[in-house]
């Protein structure tokens, strides 16, 4: 029996989790959810995804109806049917939506990044927190960058990690939006350090309590987000053992500015010429290039596709927290398959 998963917010994170549900062989869309009956909700049922009305409201059922997009009902019409939902809303919603939706009707949900920690009972990274988010019942898997920093730090995990500092560089907007900035400053957001990816990481990874700080500006690039670390580790260390550890974790990959990426425009050039769908690269990149050692200090840039790196890090979620796989490295291998990733 397939896992039935319904994904409650049909944007960016969850038309790409939808997709990637499709994809695996152990569980399938029951439904997906939206407010407004815009494009991407007509476009959903072309692809064969049965459409639900966020909102459990008359009104807003009309409106799909006027609009001719075919509705199944309400979020309330399907909501017991599910094992799990993926919760897809926009920041903040998602924990309202734990409460006067997920709880009530006693199903599992996966909140995403926009959510704050202290709401849930846990927070994943597949690599990091599989294991302990295994059968709970509300999880977050966190927000992007944080995913981002939670890969690396894997990697570099067995040197020792004593201090991890951290300039993140974040993307203004997404390619679809059309309101948000800036389009001409470098504005530090947030102007607090540490900004909130600090204590992310922490909320997955415990041990890293007092030793990770991050500040981030945004710029006006809609294309990936950017980091620079600064990792103080036990002992002396040396470059070609960083990048084979890197080289063995799952999902993060190595680009060389000698062949041609030199830039975030050049990385997602690459996922267009791969083929992947939305340009999608769930896979971290880390430019081979900038990986240097000072004694016990290790340097790095790498680079993460904001609209895609959590979309694997849902599903292995689904199957830790549904109980479908004990072992992590066996779920991150059927999820990178289904969705061909590189490793
Ligand atoms: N975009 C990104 O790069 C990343 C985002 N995240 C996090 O993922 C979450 C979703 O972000 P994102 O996908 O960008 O958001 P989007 O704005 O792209 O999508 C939000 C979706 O939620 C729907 N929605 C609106 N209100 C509700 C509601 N009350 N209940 C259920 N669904 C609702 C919207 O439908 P409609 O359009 O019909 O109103 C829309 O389909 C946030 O927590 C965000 O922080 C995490 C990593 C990266
Ligand atoms: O999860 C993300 O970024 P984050 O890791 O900086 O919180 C996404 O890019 C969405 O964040 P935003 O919409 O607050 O910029």
């Amino acid at each position: 029996m397939k896992a039935k998963v319904l994904i409650n917010g049909y944007g960016s994170i969850g038309k790409r989790v939808a997709d990637a549900v499709s994809a695996q062989k152990d569980m399938e869309v029951i439904g997906v959810t939206k407010t407004k009956p815009d494009f991407d909700a007509k476009l959903a049922t072309e692809l064969g995804y049965k459409l639900y009305c966020a909102i459990p409201d008359k009104e807003r059922v009309k409106a799909f109806e006027e609009a001719g997009i075919p509705i199944e009902g309400t979020i309330l019409d399907v909501i017991e049917e599910a094992d799990i939902v993926v919760d897809g809303a926009p920041k903040k919603v998602g924990k309202e939506n734990l409460e006067k939706i997920y709880k009530p009707n006693k199903v599992k949900a996966i909140l995403q990044g926009g959510e704050k920690a202290k709401d849930v009972e846990d927070n994943f990274n597949a690599l990091w927190s599989y294991e302990r988010c295994y059968g709970k019942s509300y999880v977050r898997v966190v927000s992007c960058n944080t995913t981002g920093l939670c890969r690396i730090l894997y990697a570099l995990k067995d040197f020792g990690i004593k201090k991890a500092r951290v300039v993140l560089v974040r993307r203004g907007a997404d390619p679809n939006d059309d309101k948000t900035g800036p389009i001409n400053a470098i504005k530090p957001n947030p102007v607090t350090v540490p900004s909130h990816h600090g204590p992310d990481v922490v909320s997955v990874v415990p041990e890293l309590k007092d030793k990770i700080i991050t500040s981030a500006v945004i710029v006006p690039t809609t294309l990936m987000h950017q980091h620079t670390l600064m990792v103080e580790v036990e002992s002396e260390v040396k470059r070609e053992d960083i990048l084979e550890k890197i080289n063995e974790t799952p999902r993060i990959i190595l680009v060389r500015e000698k062949e041609g990426f030199s830039s975030t425009a050049k990385i997602i050039e690459f996922a267009r010429d791969l083929g992947r769908k939305r340009y999608d690269l769930p896979e971290l990149c880390v430019w081979e290039e900038s990986v240097n050692t000072l004694g016990n200090e290790i340097f790095l840039m790498q680079a993460v596709h904001q609209e895609s790196i959590v979309v694997p890090e849902n599903i292995d979620c689904i199957r830790a927290m549904l109980e479908m796989e004990d072992d992590k490295f066996k779920s991150i291998e059927k999820t990178n398959k289904a969705l061909n990733l590189i490793k």
